[in-house]
């Protein structure tokens, strides 16, 4: 399987400290995985990275069949290329409708010129259709974003995210927050998401890890300390130590 994603020899360092430390790894076209570690192991500064918003020191980071440089591209420029990122709070619009809230982030996927003469058609009415329908908020269009419970908000922000067409969704602690039934649905939509799109989920929470079922990198010191399922990597000595032992 090519990569879609490939992470290769980045290291970052803030006031002497090496907060990620020859970091690679590899994420594929249309994958599952989950990035687990300690409390300051690297996990926010790898998506940080990915992102464009801290630059490494050393490494590279190539995206796609072309092996782009992600390091050459601003913030903007890899989100168009395909990268979209779900901060752990969610961020829509309260006051704002569900199909507002979707149409907006339909509007925003346009190029500046196609926005400044933009109406919302027919064509992105069905799309925002599509969007509810994908994230579980089919039944929700008409209340306003405030109104819905956490999770609804954060599976509504997905499906902003999802607007964007992105071909790999970082994904910053989903779980955190919600009920058991939101959790469960989460997992169902992380995974259906996955089949056509990379997915990278950070999370603490280890029940959701293990619904997630797919491949598990568990970061330490900002490097990679144990890969593999998460059968594999929480019987790795190593990782009992300085994760699970605590
Ligand atoms: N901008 C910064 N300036 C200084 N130190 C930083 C900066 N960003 C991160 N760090 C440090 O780098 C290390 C890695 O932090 P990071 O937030 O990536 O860890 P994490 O795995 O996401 O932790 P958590 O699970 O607590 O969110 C930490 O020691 C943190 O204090």
């Amino acid at each position: 399987m090519s990569a879609l994603l490939e992470v290769s020899g980045v290291s970052v360092s803030f006031d002497g400290f090496r907060a990620i430390n020859n970091l690679s790894f590899n994420i594929g076209a249309a994958e599952l995985r989950a990035v687990i570690g300690p409390n300051g192991a690297g996990k926010t500064t790898f998506m940080d990275i990915v992102t464009g918003k801290t630059r490494p020191d050393e490494g590279q980071v190539l995206w796609g069949a072309e092996s782009r440089s992600l390091l050459k591209m601003n913030e903007a420029q890899i989100a168009r290329a395909g990268i979209g990122r779900k901060f752990q709070r969610p961020t829509v619009f309260e006051d704002q409708s569900v199909t507002e809230n979707l149409t907006m982030a339909l509007k925003a996927n346009r190029n500046p010129f196609a926005v400044l003469g933009w109406k919302p058609s027919a064509a992105s009415g069905g799309r925002v259709a599509d969007l509810a329908a994908e994230v579980g908020l089919a039944d929700h269009l008409a209340r306003k974003a405030g109104e819905l419970s956490h999770g609804q908000k954060q599976w509504l922000e997905i499906g902003m995210l999802l607007a964007q067409e992105p071909r790999l969704l970082l994904v910053d602690e989903p779980a955190a927050g919600m009920t058991l039934a939101e959790r469960e649905q989460t997992t169902a939509l992380l995974v259906r998401l996955a089949q056509t799109r990379a997915v990278v989920v950070v999370e603490h929470d280890m029940d959701f890890v293990r619904r997630l079922n797919c491949k598990v990198t568990v970061l330490h010191q900002g490097s990679v300390l144990a890969e593999g399922s998460l059968d594999h990597v929480t019987r790795n000595p190593d990782v009992i130590e300085v994760y699970l032992g605590r």
